[in-house]
């Protein structure tokens, strides 16, 4: 009998036949969608009396720090074939899209006193009318990196407190415009590479601030600017919410919140030592956002590592912060092994080096699962359960909307197009990871929506044009003409209600 059930078990074992899934495994009333961001899709950059953002300003002045030296002047140009967006949409059967709003196509100069851009009023009115007329909730992201290069110019944009202020009144013109239709908001997208890729490691992101010991970057301080760049994110964003549940959420009745990113993080080993660095790099990551949320202050770890060049909240901002949310967004896309650091020296301070974690995807030589095509991404499902859980284990089980989830394969300009659409890693993806997910949701984690990222390819910031991560190809050759991969078609019958 062995000699029959062996071969029949590794069969099954090596088969990897995953259990099956669609949207009827997860909750009733659950949200499935796809997920975008502006200066990533729309292109117009210069159409609709839109303002240059900081985006236009670091890729045009510094083509260096972009993979094929390109921009996201054309983009996926969703700015001219939005409806063509949508028509992919309602066909997939996705019940909602986020996207985000270009701040400087709606106040060009970034400040509300520079005046108010209709041309970019009605884009987005166009965008979110097409969307409800088939259907497709719009969940709208108020900032996805790209700040108003007029902000930059007067003050430094978020390394000053005046951007509070200019960024409320952005959000208010928001909620004046498009509140009587959009009913789920978010403040900011993932504060957390923005102040980090921004102003910490080697100028990799718009406006390319860092420490000469961190790249070539023309100023900057990344012992201190990533730390005072978020701090007033997070003013702004406590400022905006209680702005939006004051004046505007009873009447228009939609729901506010944030969306961070976060690795998990795995233990080099099961030393303390590496088990607490860790725990640090999830502070560090994730904690210098959902502590001030949910406690209304920084972790500890942070407050010890970082000390006088980690800013302070006054009592009252505090309490403005502590709870300023209706959901969190999270987005998940891998996970590293973490292994202790000795202290720092103190001299070349860095968000880099602050929590003393050495971050690795390699193990004595073993990955901690296949490398996608963007250097930092290793595909370990494993690691979105173990995050969602923690979040609702440690911060008190908040409503959840995974904001972002997605793999990327590498743009090969040989391959011939029908060779291009056939994305099974990206499938095989998506299918654990909601397996991943799912299985945490029956663990009580209380996550109400997904949005797959993304909808199409895209600009993707420092790697421009060299790697995609949509389930529909665009070919930036011939109109950013539109082609569903393997994967939409995985994922229009994963959603068949
Ligand atoms: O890198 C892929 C995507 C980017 O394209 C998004 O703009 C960004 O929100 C993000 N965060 N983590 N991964 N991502």
């Amino acid at each position: 009998l062995g000699g029959i059930l062996l071969p029949l078990l590794l069969v099954v074992a090596v088969s990897g036949e995953l259990p099956p899934i669609s949207r009827r495994s997860f909750p009733e009333g659950f949200i499935f969608g796809t997920a975008s961001s502006s200066y990533q899709y729309e292109g117009g950059a210069r159409e609709g009396g839109r303002g240059p953002s900081i985006w236009d300003t670091f890729t045009h002045q510094h083509p260096d720090k972009i993979a094929d030296k390109s921009n996201g002047d054309v983009a996926a140009d969703s700015y001219h074939l939005y409806k063509e967006d949508v028509r992919i949409m309602k066909d997939m059967g996705v019940d909602a899209y986020r996207f985000s709003i270009s701040w400087t196509r709606i106040l060009p100069n970034g400040s509300l006193s520079g005046g108010i851009n209709r041309e970019g009023i009605s884009y987005y009115n166009n965008l979110i009318n097409e969307l409800l007329l088939k259907g497709v909730q719009p969940f709208v992201t108020l900032f996805h990196w790209d700040s108003p290069q007029a902000l930059e110019d007067k003050y430094n944009g978020f390394l000053s407190p005046n951007i509070i202020n200019d960024y409320k009144e952005y959000a208010e013109t928001c909620f004046k415009e498009f509140g009587d239709r959009v009913k789920h908001w978010i403040t900011f997208n993932e504060p957390l590479s923005f102040c980090v890729a921004g102003y910490a490691s080697g100028g990799m992101f718009a406006p390319g601030r860092c420490s000469p010991w961190e790249g070539n970057c023309s100023a900057g301080d990344s012992g201190r600017e990533p730390y005072t760049a978020c701090h007033h994110q997070l003013l702004a964003h406590a400022e905006t919410v209680r702005l939006y549940k004051e004046k505007y959420q009873v009447l228009q009745k939609g729901k506010i919140g944030i969306t961070l990113v976060s690795n998990w993080f795995v233990p080099f080993s099961r030393s303390k030592s590496n088990i607490d660095a860790a725990r640090r790099a999830l502070d560090f990551m994730l904690g210098w956002f959902m502590d001030p949320l949910i406690r209304g202050e920084y972790p500890l770890s942070m407050r010890e590592l970082v000390r006088n060049r980690l800013p302070q909240f006054t009592k009252e901002q505090s309490e403005l912060i502590k709870g300023s949310f209706d959901f969190i967004g999270l987005n998940y896309y891998t996970s590293n092994y973490a292994g202790s650091l000795p202290p720092s020296n103190g001299l070349n301070n860095s968000y880099s080096t602050d929590a003393r974690a050495n971050l690795t995807a390699v193990r004595n030589g073993i990955p901690i699962g296949p490398q996608a095509a963007s250097p930092w991404l290793y595909i370990y499902p494993q690691g979105f359960r173990e995050l969602v859980l923690y979040v609702k284990e440690n911060y008190g089980n908040p409503t959840i909307y995974i904001t972002e989830n997605g793999v990327d394969e590498f743009n090969n300009k040989t391959l011939p197009l029908q060779e291009a659409l056939k994305d099974d890693t990206r499938i095989d993806y998506y299918h654990k990871h909601l397996l991943s997910l799912l299985s945490a949701i029956r663990d009580g984690a209380n996550v109400k929506g997904y949005f797959a990222w993304s909808l199409l390819d895209n600009f993707e910031w420092s790697n421009g044009y060299t790697v995609r991560f949509g389930i529909n190809f665009v070919d930036y050759n011939d109109g950013a003409k539109r082609y569903p991969k393997k994967s939409a078609h995985w994922f229009k019958e994963f959603l068949q209600k």
